[in-house]
């Protein structure tokens, strides 16, 4: 797996900003300040063209803005770079995401309340309609947010058995909005989805093998990317405009409620997640959490 560099610097404009700082630096001082690390990765396979697009925010990569930002990005990126395909990953051993930074929600003015949810928007739109093959290679427990990326790619490939998967907002007291359903719908149907959601349910990779909630399950993160690939490969001989215009006509439902519905989602999140009783129920869930 090679790192292409003329690919990385139109992706990354971290990669462009720390070059930049670090070279200048080194003019004034012996030991140049460490770059920050990205909060994702991407490397694109010279052969292949396909890319592994890694989530690195230690402990969780619950998602918060600046990784939202990161994230679209480097799909943007891989768009203009006419990409093979994408498989998303994690760094941790344990988690592929825990979902969407409750930090971010909890007590947060209004103005970063509101740039954090059009950023989970527009991320997971372009994520959700991307031209290119995307598959989550799932190398850890994905709730809620994690599971939403997750269901936003085609294929789904987890590392079992131990780690789970699923939409569990219910159980917070919070309300995953239409567009979370109807990717759950997409992989789901109706009545599994209106079950798994309603209880907020988490499934162990094994159960959510035997849903269809994932594709596949293997034993760790290398096997994972096989598959991936394996996935990605079969699309090598598909011409890529048909590909494109078939996934966003099978999409189109998402696409199109999100595209209508931008601004009323927007004021839908920030009328619930305002609410003093939501406010109260994120700052004991965070309490639980730091407490284990
Ligand atoms: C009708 C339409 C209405 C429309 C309204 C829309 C409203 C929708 C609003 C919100 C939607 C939200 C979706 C979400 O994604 S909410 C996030 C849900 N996530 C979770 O429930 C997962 C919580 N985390 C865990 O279960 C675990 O952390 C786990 C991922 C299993 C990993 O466990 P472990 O490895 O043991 O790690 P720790 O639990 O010890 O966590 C390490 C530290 O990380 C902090 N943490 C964990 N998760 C989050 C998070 N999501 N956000 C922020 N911080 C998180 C945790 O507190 C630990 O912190 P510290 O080290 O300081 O103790």
């Amino acid at each position: 797996m090679a790192v292409v560099f003329r690919t990385c610097k139109s992706l990354s404009k971290n990669a462009i900003f720390t070059r930049g700082i670090s070279s200048s630096l080194r003019l004034h001082s012996q030991k140049p300040p460490t770059p920050p690390e990205p909060l994702v990765n991407v490397d694109v396979d010279d052969k292949s063209g396909v890319a592994v697009v890694t989530l690195n925010r230690p402990p969780v990569n619950s998602l918060n803005t600046p990784l939202l930002s990161e994230l679209k990005n480097i799909i943007k990126g891989l768009e203009d770079n006419k990409s093979r395909g994408m498989i998303l990953t994690s760094s941790s051993e344990t988690v592929f995401s825990a979902g969407l930074d409750l930090m971010e929600m909890y007590n947060a003015p209004k103005d970063k309340l509101s740039a954090f949810w059009t950023t989970l928007q527009s991320t997971w739109l372009a994520l959700y309609r991307s031209s290119f093959p995307t598959v989550a290679a799932i190398n850890g427990h994905a709730p809620a947010g994690g599971c939403l990326l997750s269901l936003s790619c085609e294929y789904r490939v987890m590392v079992g058995p131990k780690f789970s998967i699923g939409l569990n907002e219910t159980q917070l007291g919070i309300v995953a909005p239409p567009w979370f359903v109807i990717c759950m719908r997409d992989v789901l149907g109706h009545r599994q989805t209106e079950m798994a959601l309603t209880s907020g349910r988490m499934f162990s990779a094994p159960e959510a093998l035997k849903l269809g909630l994932i594709d596949a399950m293997v034993t760790n993160k290398a096997e994972a990317i096989t598959e991936a690939q394996k996935f990605i490969a079969q699309f090598a001989k598909i011409p890529p405009l048909a590909r494109k215009l078939t996934k966003e006509s099978v999409r189109q439902e998402g696409i199109k409620y999100m595209e209508d519905n931008m601004i009323d989602d927007l004021q839908m999140f920030m009328d619930l997640v305002t609410q003093e009783k939501i406010q109260k129920g994120i700052g004991l869930y965070l309490a639980s959490l730091k407490k284990k």
